[in-house]
């Protein structure tokens, strides 16, 4: 008991200032595979390095804030740099269009938030990619990481940063990071011989490999190498990365990418190559320019860079304080190892703050196998974005895979869900009380929507749902989130043909009283649904509140707190009746002569869909 009480002061006194030595480190002797060089690089000295020391940011869980990512600082989220071998994918967009949609919730919260993205420069996959365009990697690099740009403006990515690793302040942060990470007696020089994939770009164990070799993500044989190379000591974190990962278990999310990260952890962490001396596109290694700093050493760099505000005098210090740690990496689990293992360990050697979370999503797979670059199997965004607009994408994607899981995507589902969900429960809805209000009403608003709900149990069910969606987003649950809204529009549509306001209208007097009031409290929930839909369908959620007669601005300033009941005012003016949200087949026939109209036809047994209502 006594010990282990000593051990908790210890490793207290280390989480204050990991640039002390800890406790556990000196027990771990790194496991040397390699035959050692003597070490020729000049150092930092380590008493400089102590005037630097960073606080170890723990994950800490509070009831109100479940998931640990709340801490009252700036709310800063990162997409992975992607790798500008070839151009974006759906996959890409995927986990991008995930990371708008929590950063723009978070804004509705009123946090600050830093969004970073960008694209990933250096290696030989690029090098290669460049010359069999007949290009040089330089020109290349700008051409790939424009149609990320593109892209993303496309899909209404509202990102703060977007930083490449070949930007020079990026550069400059890279090699004092590296020269800090030596100064901390990380980093030394040794033979290495074993099996490469390229495509991950990373040394592979055997067991790993399917036969032949085969890297099981990108099913090409590696190849054996043998290089000379410095290498970071990671088996040296071990023990302190099994104890950042027991007390704070919400480090990886979902939960159960955590077992699979301890398992890694468990099984022996092995020191990494993190120079090449076979490639020449990358950063120089600091004070050997024969070698290059290994392309994931230096990416997950750009976290960090990005930061960085000065362009011309950027260091570690000034990115530092300019917004880390990261609240949440967002990436695949094809890169979990170097989030969850790597990065944290570079991070202790180097005496900074861990990230607070990194959740490692499912992939969108083809038959089942990842989509993605390196297989070529993958699905063209820009074209889903020409066909149906950014709204249909990032609502399909997000609603229709478990955030964590994989799913696998088919056009006929994509239609039917988007028809379903978006044209009918929402759009029809808000068209066919626009409607009845026009023709009744003279587009105006009778009352207050506090008023016209008073003891009303619609209006406690939208209360429910909205906050059930509050919590979804804030536990990064997104298709439970757009589920919960959902209801909000299914019970909307339940209400008004429970009520049949265009009946009540013509029984004139009190009835057509009522059906007036019930058009202002479909509408109010119709409102609350377009501010907390608005992470996922920006466009559409601006077009349903400017058709409530709001304006762009309003719309633009909302916080979630205008997902309260009573933002309607009597008197207020709605805007004309016009569809928010066109269905699929309208706009397919007339660019294919209907053929999705048919195939959506023939599917449309597999997703509900909402009654419209012939009267309205
Ligand atoms: N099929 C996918 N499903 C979900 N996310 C994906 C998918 N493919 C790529 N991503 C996202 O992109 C990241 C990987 O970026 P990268 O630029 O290496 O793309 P890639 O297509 O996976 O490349 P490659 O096929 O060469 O391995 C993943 O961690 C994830 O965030
Ligand atoms: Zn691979």
């Amino acid at each position: 008991m006594a010990a282990k009480m000593n051990q908790s002061i210890q490793n207290a006194i280390w989480l204050l200032n990991p640039l002390h030595h800890h406790p556990l480190s000196s027990k771990v002797k790194p496991r040397l595979h390699f035959r050692r060089q003597p070490f020729f690089v000049s150092s930092t000295s380590s008493s400089s390095m102590s005037s630097k020391r960073a606080l170890f940011c723990t994950c800490t869980s509070s009831s109100a804030d479940n998931n640990g990512l709340h801490d009252g600082g700036p709310f800063v989220i990162t997409t992975p740099l992607y790798y500008v071998n070839a151009p974006p994918h759906m996959g890409s967009a995927y986990t991008t269009i995930a990371a708008d949609a929590i950063a723009r919730f978070q804004r509705l919260l009123g946090k600050k938030v830093v969004f970073i993205t960008g694209t990933d420069e250096h290696g030989e996959k690029i090098a290669t990619a460049a010359a069999a365009q007949g290009s040089n990697p330089s020109e290349h690099c700008n051409v790939i990481s424009q149609a990320y740009k593109t892209l993303w403006k496309d899909l209404e990515i509202a990102y703060d940063k977007f930083i490449r690793t070949t930007n020079p302040k990026h550069e400059a942060i890279v090699k004092e990071f590296y020269s800090r990470v030596l100064a901390n007696g990380d980093i030394y020089r040794a033979n290495y011989e074993g099996l490469y994939c390229v495509n991950c770009e990373e040394y592979k164990d055997e067991k790993e490999l399917l036969d032949n070799n085969c890297c099981p993500m990108h099913l090409k044989p590696c190849v054996m190498r043998k290089e000379d190379n410095y290498f970071f000591a990671l088996s040296k974190y071990q023990k302190l990365l099994e104890a950042t990962l027991t007390e704070n278990p919400n480090f990886v999310q979902p939960s159960f990418r955590l077992n699979e990260v301890q398992s890694w952890i468990k099984s022996g962490l092995r020191d990494f190559s993190i120079s090449r001396t076979s490639v020449d596109w990358g950063i120089p290694v600091p004070n050997d320019n024969r070698q290059t700093i290994y392309v994931w050493f230096d990416a997950l760099l750009g976290y960090v860079s990005a930061l960085a505000e000065d362009e011309e005098q950027s260091n570690l210090e000034s990115a530092i304080s300019s917004g880390w740690p990261v609240s949440l990496h967002l990436i695949g689990k094809d890169i979990l190892r170097f989030h969850a293992v790597y990065w944290p360990a570079m991070l202790m050697s180097a005496g900074l703050s861990l990230p607070k979370m990194v959740f490692g999503h499912g992939f969108l797979t083809k038959d089942g196998m990842k989509m993605g670059k390196s297989l070529g199997n993958t699905l063209e965004p820009n074209d889903l974005v020409r066909k149906f607009g950014p709204d249909a994408v990032r609502y399909f994607f997000l609603r229709e895979v478990e955030f964590g899981n994989d799913g696998d995507y088919s056009e006929d589902r994509f239609i039917n869900i988007v028809n379903a969900h978006l044209a009918n429960t929402v759009g029809n809805l808000l068209n066919r009380t626009l409607g009845l209000l026009k023709k009744n009403c003279q587009s105006t608003l009778v009352a207050d929507s506090t008023i016209a709900a008073e003891g009303n149990v619609f209006r406690d069910t939208v209360e429910k749902l909205v906050e059930k969606a509050r919590v979804h987003y804030e536990g990064l649950s997104l298709s439970s989130a757009c589920e919960a809204i959902l209801e909000i529009g299914n019970a909307g549509n339940s209400y008004m043909d429970e009520r049949a306001p265009w009946s009540l209208f013509k029984q004139g007097g009190d009835a057509s009283e009522a059906a007036a009031k019930d058009l202002v409290i479909i509408l109010e929930a119709l409102r609350i649904i377009a501010i907390a839909l608005s992470p996922v369908t920006p466009s559409l959620c601006w077009r349903i509140y400017g058709q409530l007669g709001f304006s762009k601005d309003e719309f633009d300033s909302a916080t979630w707190i205008e997902t309260k009941w009573g933002g309607l005012k009597g008197g207020q003016v709605m805007a004309q009746p016009k569809p928010v949200f066109a269905r699929i087949e309208n706009r397919m026939e007339d660019e294919d002569g209907g053929e999705a109209a048919k195939k959506e036809v023939k599917n449309k047994d597999k997703v509900p869909q909402t009654q419209g209502v012939a009267e309205a």
